[in-house]
């Protein structure tokens, strides 16, 4: 039945509770009940005196299994049924039994009440006193009644997991847990039958083999519970076989059954009832409501219509799996791990009985619920039970005492019947048989399948966390290579470059930098060009004062004998000096007179002199090369020796694993207050940048949660952005108390401040195409709803994929961004308060930023800093107090005064660039381009596009374009 039907049946229900209801009024007799099985279990609670069900065969623990696993009775209550009989019998005293105060042994002691209650001649509310008194001898027989007869919760919760509801899908249990419950039964009437005869006489041999069967059956019991698989799997060929090859006499089997107990019906008619509508009064179709078939529509809904798993049947199954596996108790859990096989029960009793409803797991929490409903009902009830509903519900777990019934109790009484009836009819139905057969080997297909998922699935997340743990130690491993080549290479380069030193400066003690001695070499040449130069310089300036009188008008007359003067120890460079025998000269010497040199010496000479000075200024170029060079190189060492300084200062330098998955490589950079981490993420298979912020312990609080507000909304702007250009925030979470990671797109290279420190300036061209990029993520930006304002435009916020300036980049830090929310944006000359004035960075934020009060502020802000990246990239420095510092700019109100850009005659740049720089860099904002113009100036626009058309649309440059100043492309 499924949850509907369930809920639709509330008279069903109802009926139950009458049913429970009879039950509680047991008058005498039944009271007795509790007594005696305390007093068995040694306890007064009754709580988890599970006297009875404990020496009763697996098969016969459906109840059991409810009642202890539901914890309470409520939540695997009904988890035999995935047709959810809400309207069973079992249900009905199984719910009595999870009640505070009513154990199950009550429940037995009924059980016992009710097989006995189905033998005609004997009353069993007579009889059941005696049938304790049996009970206990035969506990004394046993000599270990005690291990028989108690058990713990545990071992309760245990049972629950082991099954044997009717409902079942392994039909071998189905076979077998009759016949052992019928043996069971029939034991404890004859029993019973000999207590009768006790009260009249003493015992007879008949009681003596009475009492041996039942001895055999206990150890039967107790081996199952030892053992429940092998138990089990003893059980199973027999009744495969009878399945499988010899239906003919399973069904004699099971007439044989029947014939020798009517009892045996019992368990299974409880299930099966609902099925027949629930109500007692409805006629039977016997064919299509015989037992077999009604197991096989069961499993029908469990495999299948056509025998075969769907993917969605087999999904419930794994469902019911894993939920059922959730619901065990840790021990049950721990004991479905051991085996391996969480939700397979295929192999064994035990599991088969976890199997069993299984396609109904969803049902089990509402069957449970309405179990609880059905509990409320009968605990309301139980203060005012009547002998009837008593009757009613012994009635009911009889199958064949429907005749002597009162009318409530008939009902079930006849439902009991013709469910007796049905399953009659169905035993001599070999072709249903076959049909359970072929049922059966699907569901076996289907075990084995999820057998395979489940060992599947298991492999592939072994797999998996193993895939993890080598990628992080290969990880780990290359880190370590890296950084000590990194380590490496700075030490070899110490020398060379130069390092810090720790100099004492007055009272203090700093570190100072000190060049190496690739810099000292770099002096010496320069001092050797140095003085090669003058050197060329005095030979030239001598040279002119040697030059031949008939040069140009007579040189030729004066050249012959200028030529024999030349002194050769100068190698013509030097003007010659010569000693006379005289002491004197050799003390004072005189310059000698210069000689004449002739006309085709001087040109010579002339000739060399001019070489040597070009050569002179090709050296020196290269050596100003070389120390560019040798400069980057130091900016990166430096830079290198700070990083690997912080790294190992850091906390998370040992390759930490934050939240989990985040695993800490490298330092990339330390900023103010926060370091930002090249990571890999373990879960996603990237590289990720984790910035984690500080918030400084010794703040005041106040300073901390302004902190805090400031990163949570730059987290809620940043993660709503997705577009190329702009870094993505993936992730933020909190480490500590102190600190919090965001994480971010890994971008690798350089950010453009840096490239910038390195290459000083770079082409209109390259230029061009960073701004390029920044204006799109602008535009997108602005195109939002609630546009954003970035407030922190800056070359060192503006990362380069590649490296340098010919690749792709994407804009981040979003930590001073602010929203335009709603109207505010609408209105282009008002714009939004500036809440944090003279935060960001001043040579890019533009006039209104520094006036006090300050006005609102729009987009602009970006727009204006647009105008100064661009030019600091063509021009090699910024346009408004470029050698001034942060403070000094304030000081000088350098930015106020900014009214107007000048360019540098060199580099030569395009007037359509900067056309675009003016526009940017308007000193009233409502007078400065917004970025969707910036997005349309002509100086995006694509080769080949005519100038003429852009002339006269929205950028209207304000510079006449220079004839001899073209873009580079226009060649
Ligand atoms: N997503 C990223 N991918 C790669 N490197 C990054 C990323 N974000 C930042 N970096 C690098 O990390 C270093 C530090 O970045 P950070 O933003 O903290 O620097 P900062 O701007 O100097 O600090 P602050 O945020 O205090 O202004 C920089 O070198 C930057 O290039």
């Amino acid at each position: 039945m499924s949850m509907m039907s369930m809920d639709e049946r509330g008279g069903e229900q109802h009926h139950f509770v009458s049913l429970e209801q009879k039950m509680f009024n047991t008058g005498p007799q039944a009271t007795k009940a509790l007594p005696i099985a305390q007093s068995l279990n040694g306890s007064s609670s009754g709580e988890h005196n599970n006297y009875p069900i404990n020496s009763l065969p697996p098969h016969h623990q459906p109840q059991q299994h409810n009642i202890v696993s539901g914890g309470g009775g409520q939540a695997t209550t009904m988890a035999t049924g995935d047709t959810g009989h809400a309207g069973n019998v079992t249900y009905m005293q199984t719910g009595m039994l999870n009640a505070p105060g009513v154990s199950s042994h009550q429940y037995l002691s009924t059980n016992h009440q009710i097989q006995h209650h189905s033998t005609p001649s004997t009353s069993m509310l007579q009889q059941h006193p005696s049938q304790h008194q049996l009970l206990q001898q035969q506990q004394n027989l046993n000599g270990n009644g005690s291990t028989i007869m108690r058990s713990s919760p545990t071992n309760d919760m245990n049972q629950c997991l082991q099954p044997v509801s009717e409902d079942s899908i392994d039909g071998t249990l189905r076979e077998f847990a009759p016949v052992h419950h019928l043996q069971h039964m029939h034991h404890i009437q004859q029993q019973q039958q000999y207590s009768m005869q006790q009260m009249q006489g003493p015992p007879t041999p008949s009681y003596q083999q009475t009492q041996q069967q039942h001895l055999q059956h206990l150890q039967q019991h107790n081996q199952y519970q030892q053992n429940p698989v092998m138990y089990t799997q003893q059980a199973q060929p027999q009744n495969q076989q009878q399945q499988l090859q010899n239906q003919p006499q399973q069904t004699t089997s099971m007439q044989h059954i029947n014939e020798s107990s009517n009892l045996s019906s019992a368990g299974s008619i409880s299930d099966r009832e609902p099925e027949q509508g629930g109500t007692p009064n409805r006629p039977v179709a016997p064919q299509s409501s015989t037992t077999t078939e009604k197991k096989a529509r069961k499993r029908r809904r469990i495999g299948g219509e056509d025998g075969h798993a769907t993917p969605k049947q087999e999904r419930k199954i794994t469902e019911f799996i894993n939920k059922q596996h959730s619901q065990a108790s840790p021990k049950s859990r721990s004991n479905l791990q051991q085996t391996g096989n969480v939700s397979n029960g295929s192999n064994s009793y035990g599991a088969g009985g976890n199997g069993n409803g299984s396609g109904t797991s969803n049902d089990h929490t509402s069957i449970a619920q309405q179990h609880d409903v059905y509990w409320t009902m009968t605990n309301n009830h139980r203060a005012t039970p009547t002998p009837t509903q008593q009757q009613q519900h012994y009635s009911s777990s009889d199958s064949n005492s429907n005749s002597n019934q009162s009318p409530p109790g008939q009902r079930m009484v006849r439902m009991i019947d013709e469910e007796t009836q049905t399953e009659a009819g169905t035993q001599s139905n070999a072709s249903s048989a076959d049909e359970i057969a072929k049922r059966d080997r699907v569901i076996d297909d289907f075990r084995r399948q999820i057998d395979e998922l489940q060992a599947k699935f298991s492999n592939e997340r072994r797999k998996n966390e193993a895939s993890k743990e080598t990628i992080k130690r290969l990880l780990i491993e290359k880190n370590f290579i890296e950084r000590k080549s990194l380590r490496d290479k700075t030490t070899a380069d110490t020398p060379r470059i130069g390092c810090f030193k720790t100099m004492r400066t007055g009272d203090s003690f700093r570190d100072q930098w000190t060049d190496g001695y690739a810099f000292d070499e770099l002096e010496k040449k320069q001092q050797n060009i140095t003085a090669e130069r003058n050197e060329i310089v005095n030979a030239s300036a001598l040279l002119k004062k040697r030059k031949p009188l008939g040069i140009g008008k007579e040189g030729t007359k004066r050249s012959a004998a200028n030529s024999l003067n030349l002194d050769a120890s100068t190698n013509g460079m030097q003007p010659s000096t010569s000693s006379t025998a005289n002491g004197d000269d050799a003390i004072f010497r005189r310059p000698e007179e210069p000689k004449e040199i002739n006309y085709q010496e001087y040109i010579e000479l002339d000739e060399i002199y001019k070489l040597r000075r070009e050569h002179l200024k090709k050296e020196e170029m290269d050596l100003q090369i070389e120390r560019e060079k040798l400069d980057r190189e130091r900016q990166l060492h430096i830079r290198e020796l700070k990083r690997a300084s912080n790294e190992s200062a850091s906390t998370y330098k040992d390759h930490s694993l934050l939240n989990k998955r985040y695993l800490m490589l490298c330092l990339l950079g330390k900023g103010g207050f926060s370091e930002v981490w090249k990571a890999f993420d373990i879960e996603e298979n990237r590289y990720v940048a984790c910035k984690i912020h500080h918030v400084n312990k010794d703040w005041k609080e106040e300073k901390k949660a302004n902190y805090v507000k400031h990163a949570m909304r730059e987290k809620d702007i940043h993660k709503s952005l997705d577009h190329c250009r702009i870094v993505k925030l993936y992730d933020l979470f909190t480490i500590d108390n102190h600190s919090f990671c965001t994480v971010l797109e890994y971008c690798p290279g350089n950010d453009l401040d840096f490239y910038l420190k390195q290459n000083k300036q770079i082409s209109e061209k390259e230029a061009r195409s960073i701004i390029m990029q920044v204006v799109s993520a602008l535009v997108y930006l602005n195109e939002k709803k609630d546009p954003i304002i970035h407030y922190d435009l800056k070359p060192a916020n503006i990362l380069l994929e590649s490296g340098n300036a010919c690749g792709a980049i994407k804009i981040t830090d979003f930590g001073l961004s602010k929203i335009m929310e709603g109207s505010e944006a609408d209105n282009d000359h008002d714009g939004i308060e500036l809440t944090s004035q003279f935060a960001g960075t001043y040579w890019y934020l533009p006039p209104e930023t520094f006036i006090v009060p300050p006005p609102k502020i729009t987009c602009k802000v970006d727009v204006w800093s647009i105008g100064v990246i661009f030019y600091q990239c063509i021009y090699g420095k910024k346009p408004f107090g470029n050698e001034l510092t942060q403070q000094k700019i304030l000081e000088y109100n350098t930015i106020i005064n900014a009214r107007e850009v000048s360019f540098p005659a060199k580099p030569p740049v395009s007037p359509v660039a900067q056309d675009f720089i003016r526009r940017c860099l308007q000193y009233k904002k409502e007078e400065r381009a917004d970025v969707f113009e910036l997005a349309k100036h002509e100086l995006f626009r694509p080769r080949g596009a005519t100038r003429s058309s852009a002339a006269g649309s929205i950028n209207s440059p304000s510079i006449p374009r220079s004839p001899s100043v073209n873009r580079e492309d226009d060649a």
